[in-house]
């Protein structure tokens, strides 16, 4: 595991090895003491507690997001794409300097990657290939009443996606301009 970009503060890119051989591929997703060195004390940074694991698979062009908890069930996540490819988006929804600030990576099945999300950041993608199946791990589970999300289409970002699939929860999110943050 390599912790290389921050993307945001605290919203970090980690590249992970993989090896191949005539079987095809092994890849280690998470490993507690390379996360407790490598996030403890970063800012944003601390240990990492898993309550939940799921996962989703999605169509070419399904966008989901941008979905986030907040307090007191907020939590971090860390998310990876184990099959196809999807372009990831963070929004930074906590109050200061760097508030509505979008970073986008592509993570790519066949280039195992992993973000950290801290809390306080909004997560969503946008499904580049026809199964793109993302992995989730998040420190706190999940509270239907404190999931909430902001309009993926009202942040400063071109999503270059003119005809999304889309949930119509998503669709009934606020935009970014109408929310009250809360981090
Ligand atoms: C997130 C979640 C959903 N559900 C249920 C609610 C609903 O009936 C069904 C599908 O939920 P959603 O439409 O919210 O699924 P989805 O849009 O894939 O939600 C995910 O989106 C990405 C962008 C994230 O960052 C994730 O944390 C998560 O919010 O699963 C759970 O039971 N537990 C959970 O933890």
């Amino acid at each position: 595991m390599e912790f290389a970009d921050e993307l945001l503060p605290g919203a970090r890119f980690v590249r992970l090895k993989r090896f191949d051989d005539a079987r095809g591929s092994f890849v280690k997703t998470f490993s507690r003491s390379l996360f407790e060195a490598a996030i403890a004390g970063m800012p944003g940074g601390e240990p990492f507690e898993l309550s939940e694991e799921f996962y989703s698979t999605s169509a070419r062009d399904v966008i989901r997001g941008m979905h986030f908890q907040v307090p007191p069930h907020d939590h971090v996540k860390l998310v990876y794409c184990a099959s196809g490819a999807v372009l990831d988006v963070l929004v930074d929804l906590r109050r200061g300097p760097g508030y509505g600030k979008v970073a986008s990576v592509r993570l790519d099945a066949a280039a195992p990657s992993l973000l950290v999300i801290p809390k306080g950041v909004a997560h969503g993608f946008r499904s580049l290939t026809d199964d793109s199946l993302m992995v989730y791990k998040t420190s706190t589970e999940h509270s239907p009443a404190h999931d909430q999300g902001i309009r993926w289409d009202s942040l400063d970002f071109a999503w270059d996606c003119p005809a999304p699939v889309i949930s119509a929860r998503d669709r009934a999110h606020p935009p970014l301009a109408e929310f009250e943050s809360p981090f």
